[in-house]
């Protein structure tokens, strides 16, 4: 019989950086540029995967095998993907990725977690890990092996559109919150080689510390815009967590659309390579934002050939296409053979990406299994949200006097009202990267809806009223006990939620003050950051930050009616006018409605 050649990097027992240093001298020049492109599933026919030697396929946001696709349907998918890419010449396996940035929420019937603003008022770590670890099974239960999570974006400006991705506007609490990454990857074990990327099995998944560096500082809190901090700034606030980050083993980092003092973060050789690769140490592949280095140019790709060249002898290894792979491809297979840019330069893109691939076992375990799909949506991890939601709750206010708090409110009280555009609205309470990009409203996916949440706590003999916008007069005859009046902003993510005058759109306020003014009420503001109230504070009993919950709305009421007491603190400054911004915690002429770390509590019903 004929034996199959002994290959050194299909051998397991192997070192890792013998098998990356093995397979990488037999690949082409083709198969590694393969390898550092990434593409979406909807140009990932078997034929591109099968010619181009394709290393990664994406979900963008949204991009789903068919709507409420079940786990199984996604590990279809990814099987299918993985059986063409297995039968190139070497067989190297591809990695797909996706945005599971709080909880799997491409995927319906996925736990949908609070969003990361939410977890930085918690102040608990050792949450934050465990919702990891739920949140790599409902990822693993789609058969992915790997996550565009966490953002560790220090949110300096709430006008950003993506400050709700962001833990705080505190470094020390997003370095803290990095401890995710364990949970999404696995604890190190104590004989790891320090700052190399590390995944512990087949329950776990490849993580991704993004955007590197400075997301969250950019002008006016301006989208993909210019941070403008000097160096000792930019290590101050927006590196820390990257330390605590590679320490944990992260496996990649991604870039950041925005500049550096007008320096693209796609091209900045400085911070990519000589500061995250040798300074810092990182051993695992740098990734790019969605078409990250076409906006190198202004009109964005204006010259492809600028963009490839400039972002790739920066330092980049892996970039997301993610659709014009043939540019990219035909771009840097030139751009090599001309020598502008080096082999050397090819081969460290492709040793880490190996490097990756075969630490976190997906060369012994290439395809997905069907064992997980009952991880998604289970009870558990949905039971864990609902610890999170409840933890995440500021209390802003309550009772227009201390010694008459109106929270916890009582369960048994003839008639309440709940109303509110945000009180029965899922897709509202789970925010944006849910099912779509910018998430949606209403129905979308499985949860608790806060009025459902209401209705299962309280009393059967309370009555609970629903109406979305009441009018005084309503309110005024019913003669309701009290009202919970549930307002916020509309699903959005990126630049779509840049905001300058951070308002509630109406009719949120209309619905505060015509309740608000008839009856003693409890106002829930449903947002992704600190949203104009101090002209309605005056007119509330009480006030509760509750963030981006996500689907488990029973966290929730298990606060308002004192199954557990209030423990969440801000994890940024609420402002007084959005004039005063940028203001953060430790600034001069600190001037805030509610500061950074505020949060009042309450105890649970059965100690009162
Ligand atoms: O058709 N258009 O007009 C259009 C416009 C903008 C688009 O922009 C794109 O849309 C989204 C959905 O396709 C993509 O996910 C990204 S966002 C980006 O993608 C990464 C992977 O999903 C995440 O990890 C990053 O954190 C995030 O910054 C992009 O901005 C797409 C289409």
């Amino acid at each position: 019989t004929i034996q199959a050649e002994y290959m050194k990097y299909k051998d397991p027992n192997q070192p890792v950086n013998v098998r990356v240093k093995d397979l990488l001298k037999r690949m082409t020049l083709a198969e590694k540029i393969g390898q550092m492109t990434q593409i979406e599933r909807e140009v990932s026919t078997p034929q591109v995967l099968k010619d181009y030697f394709i290393g990664s396929i994406l979900s963008g946001g949204g991009s789903v095998p068919s709507p409420r696709a079940s786990a199984k349907d996604w590990v279809d998918m990814i099987y299918k993907f993985q059986k063409v890419c297995l039968s190139t010449r070497l067989g190297i396996p591809m990695i797909y990725g996706i945005d599971a940035v709080h909880g799997n929420n491409n995927v319906y019937n996925a736990t949908i977690f609070p969003h990361n603003i939410g977890l930085g008022a918690t102040r608990d770590p050792d949450l934050v890990k465990k919702i990891g670890v739920a949140t790599a099974l409902e990822i693993r239960a789609t058969g992915i092996p790997y996550a565009f999570a966490p953002c560790i974006a220090v949110c300096r400006d709430p006008r950003w559109g993506r400050c709700f991705e962001s833990y705080s506007e505190d470094h020390r609490v997003v370095q803290a919150m990095t401890q995710i990454i364990l949970g999404l990857q696995g604890d190190v074990p104590a004989n790891y080689t320090k700052k190399f990327p590390y995944v512990a099995g087949k329950n776990n998944v490849a993580a991704c510390a993004k955007h590197f560096v400075g997301d969250g500082g950019t002008h006016k809190g301006i989208n993909e815009n210019d941070t403008l901090v000097d160096f000792s700034g930019l290590l101050r606030i927006h590196m820390p967590a990257y330390y605590d980050s590679i320490k944990m083993g992260v496996s990649t980092v991604m870039l950041s659309f925005s500049s550096w003092k007008g320096v693209k973060m796609h091209a900045h050789r400085f911070l990519v390579t000589d500061f995250l690769k040798k300074k810092l140490g990182f051993k695992g592949f740098v990734i790019s934002d969605w078409t990250g280095i076409d906006k190198l140019t202004t009109p964005t790709k204006a010259n492809y050939t600028y963009s490839v060249e400039k972002s790739i002898n920066a330092g980049l290894d892996m970039v997301m296409v993610p659709d014009d792979y043939l540019g990219f491809i035909n771009n840097l297979t030139t751009l090599v053979n001309a020598k502008v840019i080096p082999k050397s330069r090819i081969n460290d893109a492709v040793r880490r990406i190996l490097r990756v691939k075969f630490a976190m076992g997906l060369f012994e375990n290439p395809l997905p299994d069907y064992s997980l799909v009952d991880q998604l949506g289970k009870k558990e991890h949905r039971e864990l949200s609902r610890e999170a939601v409840r933890k995440s709750l500021v209390l802003l206010k309550n009772g227009k006097s201390s010694k008459k708090p109106l929270l916890p409110l009582p369960k048994k009280a003839g008639k309440i009202l709940v109303a509110g555009s945000h009180a029965d609205n899922l897709g509202y309470q789970c925010g944006g990267w849910t099912i779509e990009w910018h998430g949606s409203s209403g129905n979308i996916t499985v949860g608790t809806t806060i009025l459902e949440a209401v209705r299962a706590t309280v009393d059967p003999s309370t009555k609970v009223v629903f109406s979305e916008n009441p009018d005084a007069g309503f309110v005024k005859s019913n003669n309701f006990s009290y009202a919970i009046v549930v307002v916020g902003e509309p699903s959005y993510s990126e630049t779509a939620g840049d905001s300058l005058n951070l308002t509630i759109p109406e009719p949120g306020p209309s619905t505060i003050q015509s309740v608000c003014g008839a009856v003693k009420c409890v106002v829930v503001i449903i947002s992704g950051r600190p949203v104009v109230i101090e002209p309605y504070v005056p007119s509330m009993d009480a006030l509760v930050a509750a963030w981006l919950p996500g689907s488990e709305g029973q966290g929730v009421a298990d606060v308002l009616f004192g199954d557990f007491g209030f423990t969440g603190k801000l994890p940024r400054t609420w402002f007084k006018s959005v004039d005063q911004l940028p203001m953060n915690v430790g600034d001069e002429n600190y001037d805030p409605l509610f500061p950074f770390g505020f949060g009042l509590t309450t105890k649970p019903r059965s100690t009162v």
